[in-house]
């Protein structure tokens, strides 16, 4: 077998062009364009190329970039101090705190210091709470990417069995409350580092999302024959970025998002439609 190719660069691509259309609608209506805070804390090259794509994502659809970017020994209250500026920005419609911040510094807190109707990730406590509840939210931009490429594919999710490996909150928590909801029906395994027959699990799925950051960790043979595979995993190495999902996996998957161009082009583009859609919110809102 060889695997279709889940082509997130291309799928992303086509969303910016249908956003752009919108942001435009919206800066006629409003008067002024949306516009994308990022603070980014620290000078981590991953986190520094990430918002760097952010904003130029925002040039090419006509969306406003505020950028905020702070040294890596910012403290606590300078960090929420910025985040109290941007709640309190007329310009910005959402924003995001780029992670991980560095480990002095309490992400929660910050996370929770925002305001949830300017968070562009989904990932205010507020806006988890209301994914769960099925209430109208932001959803994490990369949980949504994945579950739009599979939609945009046309891979079937209802019924389906889906293995997630990984638990972390940008990724592996959110995405089966995505994913189990009544619009998508899976039912979800979130396997992680103390998860006991890894293997198996994976062969039982149908649909596996590989986000736990270890090089190489699905191999051929865990798979099942034809099964859709996203790798969501990067790992910068010397020789290059490494995704979780050995590339030899092509020949049994059915599916392939790989690492790049798969997962990640899809979260960008899912960013910036949070921004639109908060943009739009707002509009209507006297
Ligand atoms: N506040 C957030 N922080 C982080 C998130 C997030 O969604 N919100 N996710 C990741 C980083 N991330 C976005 O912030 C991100 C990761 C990867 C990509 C991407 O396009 N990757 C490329 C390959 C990487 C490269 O070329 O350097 C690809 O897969 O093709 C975009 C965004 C953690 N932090």
């Amino acid at each position: 077998m060889n695997a279709q190719l889940l082509d997130g660069k291309a799928t992303a691509a086509e969303i910016r062009r249908e956003l752009a259309e919108r942001v435009a609608k919206s800066a006629a209506a409003v008067g002024r364009p949306p516009g994308l805070g990022t603070v980014l804390v620290g000078d981590d090259p991953g986190s520094r190329a990430y918002v760097a794509g952010k904003h130029r994502d925002c040039a090419e659809v006509g969306i406003a970039s505020i950028r905020r970017d702070l040294p890596a020994d910012a403290s606590q209250q300078q960090v929420e101090e910025t985040i109290d500026e941007l709640n309190a920005d007329p310009a910005c419609t959402g924003y995001i705190v780029q992670l991980p911040l560095p480990r002095h510094l309490d992400a929660n807190a910050v996370l929770e210091r925002m305001d949830p109707a300017k968070d562009a990730d989904g990932l205010h406590p507020v806006n988890l709470g209301r994914l769960v509840l099925g209430v109208e939210a932001p959803l994490p931009c990369t949980p949504h990417g994945i579950v739009e490429l599979l939609r945009r594919y046309e891979v079937p999710l209802a019924g389906a069995r889906v293995c997630v490996i990984g638990r972390g909150i940008t990724v592996g928590r959110p995405i089966g409350l995505l994913l189990t909801r009544r619009s998508e029906n899976a039912t979800v395994t979130l396997c992680h580092t103390a998860t006991r027959g890894l293997a198996w699990h994976v062969r039982e799925a149908d649909i596996v999302v590989a986000a736990a950051g270890s090089p190489g960790l699905v191999t051929p043979d865990m798979l099942r024959p034809g099964a859709a595979v996203l790798d969501v995993g990067i790992t910068r190495t010397g020789q290059g970025l490494v995704g979780d999902v050995h590339p030899d996996a092509a020949q049994v998957a059915g599916w392939l998002a790989p690492m790049p161009g798969g997962v990640g082009p899809m979260t960008r583009a899912m960013l910036l439609a949070n921004v639109v859609e908060a943009a739009e919110r707002n509009a209507n809102t006297p």
